[in-house]
């Protein structure tokens, strides 16, 4: 999908809200574990509620990885219904990947050409050779860890290197790596009051901004310092959406969630 794509879905939506599906089989409702496939059933009911809603989906491979072959199978049933039923929407796969060049193709191709994401999550940590594999493939974006939501970002990601925090370093070198123009970069809304400082460097590109709801980040002070031209915000919750109850009704009441989140897009991006 192109930028111009997922801008169109935005204004159209009036939404930037990416649901996150990190779907652990504790958390569901129990009914549902009595399904061939427990996960790929609350997705698919997650998504058909929301879709009018959200303009992306973010599983975390964590959470599929963790149950093997079975659950490798449910993310690719996930991604496939997505793609065939609601092609508009922006899909990331969240798997924050990077290691040496022909390492980081493979990562590339099991992400963009088998699973056929438009997105994957990457490690800046290895630098250039790592990253660049991934930019490689037209049309499809690599979203950099900038600054990130939990608190151990505090231990490299804000230290001084030569006279500047590590994640503007990220920010400034990254700029320079061939195809750049399909970098997007993760920024944690529980680090909202960055935002500014980060707009001065990477003004024109998307952020992926988690850490709302569970976490506790604030979409309005996101908003304030994040919004560009383009919106270039994609606001994503995972827990609050998802599990918003545990019943029959999982897949209604998530919608409400996302419903509300939606409502205060609509009211940012007017105002
Ligand atoms: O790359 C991410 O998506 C990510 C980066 C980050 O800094 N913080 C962060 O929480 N995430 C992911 O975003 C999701 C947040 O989930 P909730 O806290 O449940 O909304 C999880 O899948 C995290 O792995």
């Amino acid at each position: 999908m192109t930028t111009q794509e997922l801008v169109a879905q935005i204004h159209e939506k009036q939404s930037f809200l990416c649901i996150g599906l990190d779907v652990d089989l504790n958390k569901i409702p129990k009914h549902l574990l009595d399904k061939e496939d427990p996960i790929f059933e609350f997705n698919k009911a997650i998504i058909d509620a929301t879709h009018h809603l959200a303009v992306a989906y973010k599983p975390n491979t964590a959470f599929y990885e963790a149950y093997g072959i079975k659950g490798w199978k449910s993310l690719e049933k996930t991604i496939t219904y997505l793609n065939a039923n609601y092609p508009e929407v922006f899909t990331i796969a969240d798997a924050k990947r990077g290691d040496i060049g022909n390492t980081s193709t493979m990562y590339a191709k099991a992400f963009f050409e088998d699973l056929e994401f438009d997105s994957v999550t990457v490690a800046p940590y290895m630098g250039k050779d790592s990253v660049e594999p991934f930019l490689a493939f037209e049309n499809k974006h690599t979203i950099l860890l900038a600054l990130t939501s939990n608190q151990g970002a505090f231990d490299f990601q804000t230290k001084n290197v030569e006279g500047k925090e590590l994640y503007k370093q990220v920010l400034e070198v990254s700029k320079s790596y061939k195809n750049s123009k399909n970098l997007m970069y993760v920024v944690g809304a529980t680090k909202a009051e960055f935002i500014g400082e980060i707009r001065k460097i990477i003004p024109d590109s998307f952020l992926l901004v988690p850490g709302v709801g569970a976490q506790g980040g604030n979409l309005q002070e996101v908003c304030r310092y994040g919004l560009n031209d383009q919106v270039g915000l994609l606001i994503n919750s995972s827990r609050g959406i998802i599990y918003a109850s545990d019943g029959a009704d999982y897949a209604k009441a998530a919608a409400e969630k996302a419903l509300e989140l939606q409502k205060q897009m609509e009211n940012i991006l007017k105002s």
